[in-house]
């Protein structure tokens, strides 16, 4: 089995001394810097004036505009949309980076396919979450963590290893576990499981399942419990325990469902899919889409988006929701959160 490093694995001297400036306080941004912070370390936050700004400021955190924030840090991980990263990177961050300095990355998107090529003279390496930034929070303060990958692509110090180590255990992941990957394989896969599994797929399978029932003439609102509230629960048991664990606590029907339906859902034809939107990822396909959509302000990013916010089975969501105080408030909601 590949080695998993834990918390007491790994030393963090060698960042103790070191001043990192988090460029970008989104949802990983706020939660790398708070995290970072309260394990000890020496944070800044480098942003333009703006919502993020302010709640930085509120959060207690040294902010500056991101060539200030470059130019008095040791390590700089950017965490800015993917999308604006070369720009920002050109303008303001390589300007202002000194040889022996370290550039880092919580995504191999923009070093993977050549959009940011950094000098040969600074460690260059990624501490990737496998979560969304709010829990990577969330779960830091309840005492947990998230798992995180970290890679090297370059390793200018001779130290950048340690010095990635030492971050990623300062995000809380050294209590979740540590894999070492490479940018190649954390790009590809990353954007993989986003795209067929996590989100494209589910919301895909979510979608088809909750328009079968109400084109079927069933209630939107059961179709909304049996499609999506009921998800959560599901995968806290596949998260707890695997798949075995989720079928302990269904019903034998529902587990003879799975086994004889499931096969008809997602099937060979599905996995030819997979592979294919696989290849697109491995080919730079997917990668050169997604640049000349952001080349022509996202046409068609804001049009899916537009309609797919207006889903039937968002709009009993947000009123069946609102009748489940303890559900809790969507990250993009909360009052007064500029995270
Ligand atoms: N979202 C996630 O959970 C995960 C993300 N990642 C990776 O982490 C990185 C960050 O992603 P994510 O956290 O989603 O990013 P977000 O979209 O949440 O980042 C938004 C932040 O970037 C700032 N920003 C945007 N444009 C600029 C600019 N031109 N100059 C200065 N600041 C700017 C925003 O400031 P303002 O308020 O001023 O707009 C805000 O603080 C990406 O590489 C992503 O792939 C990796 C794992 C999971
Ligand atoms: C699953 C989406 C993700 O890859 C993540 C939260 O890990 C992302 O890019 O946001
Ligand atoms: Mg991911
Ligand atoms: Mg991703």
């Amino acid at each position: 089995m590949t080695k998993v490093l834990y918390h007491n694995d790994i030393q963090e001297e060698v960042l103790s001394t070191k001043k990192i400036a988090i460029i970008g306080y989104g949802s990983q941004g706020h939660a790398h810097a708070l995290n970072l912070k309260e394990s000890g370390f020496d944070v800044v936050v480098g942003l333009r004036k703006g919502k993020s700004w302010d709640q930085a400021v509120e959060d207690g955190l040294p902010v500056y505009s991101v060539a200030e924030a470059t130019s008095q840090a040791d390590v700089v991980m950017i965490l800015l949309p993917d999308e604006h990263q070369p720009k920002v990177y050109e303008e303001s961050i390589k300007p202002n980076l000194q040889p022996g300095n370290a550039l880092a990355f919580a995504h191999g998107f923009n070093i993977h396919f050549n959009q940011i090529v950094p000098p040969e003279n600074v460690d260059v390496f990624l501490v990737a979450p496998k979560g969304p930034g709010h829990l990577v929070r969330r779960t830091f303060t309840e005492g947990a963590g998230v798992p995180a990958l970290f890679g090297i692509y370059q390793d200018a110090t001779g130290q950048a290893k340690q010095i990635a180590l030492a971050y990623a255990k300062g995000v809380g992941a050294g209590r979740a576990g540590i894999l070492e990957t490479s940018f190649q394989e954390e790009t590809e896969t990353d954007l993989f499981g986003e795209q067929a599994v996590l989100c494209g797929g589910v919301t895909s399978l979510v979608k088809a399942g909750f328009e079968t029932l109400t084109e079927a003439g069933y209630q939107p609102e059961v179709a909304y419990f049996e499609c999506l509230h009921e998800l959560k629960l599901i995968v806290d048991l596949l998260y707890e325990g695997g798949l075995e664990n989720m079928r302990y606590s269904i019903s034998d029907t529902a587990q003879w469902g799975d086994f004889v339906s499931g096969p008809r859902v997602i099937t060979e034809e599905t996995k030819a899919r997979m592979k294919e939107v696989l290849t697109d990822i491995q080919t730079g396909a997917f990668a050169k889409g997604w640049i000349l959509e952001n080349q022509a302000n996202r046409p068609q990013f804001n049009a899916i988006n537009t309609k797919e916010n207006n889903h039937p089975i968002e709009k009993v969501g947000r009123e069946l929701r609102e009748l489940m105080p303890f559900v809790k408030k969507p990250v993009n909601s909360k009052k007064g959160s500029g995270h």
